[in-house]
């Protein structure tokens, strides 16, 4: 194998990253013994922290080494929060300000590794936010365009929708990236998964849930899964991604070899950033390798599973500076499941 194969196309550094969270976060992750419903519990940690989904997407691009731009709204009565977290992180501000706080999501943690999320319905947006907001997306864009970035660059949309924003206007967001030729991952659920999937988004990576509404059937087979993902590249989705938790991630997208990858089994402290963790790896190397070879593809999805294991280790999403990945990655089988043929890195073939 040459060298050339294992050096993406493109530094992240030449990849821009737009992440949008339109409803976000800050996570108030409560560390207990075991949760009592109707008692006093009392808690043995805590930690408050700036979240929501684009935002952890932000985080593990940023540790990667893309420039990215943060995008949203943002309550302005608590911004100090998110604020110094950003400029901690390498992120820049681009959130639209709103009257009223951001919301606070509450995250049980027992320590089982069982979490208990208790999200908060989020502020109001009117339809004057909404306009600044979609102007600032076309400003992005049009900066990227004038920098020489397209088509290295994308735009995340991702959690879920505030009070004021209908999926009508998720898809004319995802509607306006697209018409300007920029990939856009789409990482929502429930009728906003549905009113998005129909544009189509370039990507999207929901679990197999949030994936069964649109599939019309359980997703709870491989076969069925591998259906949905079909059915998902036939519908002009680039990259299908399905999550199930320990069960690994399926990977397919046009003209290649539909992917498994297995994570090693974890100590499970927080599942919370996982799936956001596995998104932006993902992002991370296609967007790097958009030529990527077969085998180039099987790195991509390892790292990204490998990341998101590491994500459940703590609370928070994955460090890919983590000195456990590499072995992680040793760790994570990948299948190719057209033609079952089974690879393991760093251990032997039975
Ligand atoms: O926008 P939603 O669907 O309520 O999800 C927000 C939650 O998801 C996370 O981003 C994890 O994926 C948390 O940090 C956050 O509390």
């Amino acid at each position: 194998m040459t060298a050339s194969h294992h050096s993406p196309s493109h530094p992240a550094a030449d990849c821009p990253v737009l992440c949008v969270t339109l409803n976000p976060a800050l996570d108030l992750s409560i560390g207990l013994d075991s949760l009592t419903l109707g008692t006093v519990n009392r808690a043995r940690s805590h930690h408050l922290e700036a979240a929501g989904k684009g935002i952890n997407v932000a985080r593990v691009l940023a540790t990667l080494g893309h420039p990215v731009t943060l995008s949203g709204f943002l309550g302005a009565d608590n911004q100090a929060d998110f604020t110094v977290a950003f400029a901690d992180w390498g992120l820049v501000d681009a959130f639209e300000r709103v009257a009223g706080a951001t919301r606070i999501n509450v995250k049980l943690g027992e320590a089982s590794g069982r979490v208990t999320d208790v999200n908060g319905t989020g502020m109001r947006v009117d339809e004057d936010a909404l306009a600044r907001l979609e102007a600032r997306i076309d400003d992005w864009i049009d900066c990227q365009q004038a920098e020489g970035n397209l088509p290295r660059c994308a735009v995340v949309i991702a959690g879920s929708l505030p009070p004021g924003i209908s999926h009508a206007q998720l898809a004319a967001l995802v509607s306006r990236v697209r018409e300007r030729h920029v990939a856009c991952w789409l990482d929502t659920s429930g009728a906003a998964l549905e009113a998005g999937l129909a544009v189509p988004p370039t990507a999207v990576k929901p679990n197999e849930q949030e994936l069964a509404l649109w599939a019309g059937e359980p997703l709870d087979s491989d076969a069925a899964r591998e259906r949905a993902l079909r059915r998902l590249i036939d519908h002009g989705i680039e990259q299908a991604l399905i999550s199930a938790g320990p069960e690994g991630v399926l990977w397919a997208s046009p003209g290649a070899a539909m992917l498994r990858a297995r994570p090693p089994r974890m100590q499970v402290v927080s599942t919370v950033c996982a799936g956001d963790t596995l998104l932006a790896a993902m992002l991370h190397g296609v967007l790097c390798q958009p030529d990527a070879s077969p085998e180039d593809r099987k790195r991509i999805l390892r790292h990204a599973t490998a990341l998101s294991a590491e994500a459940v280790t703590h609370p928070g999403p994955g460090n890919p500076r983590a000195t456990t990945l590499k072995t992680l990655q040793q760790h994570t089988s990948i299948e190719t499941l057209a033609s079952a043929d089974v690879e393991t890195a760093g251990e032997p073939r039975q």
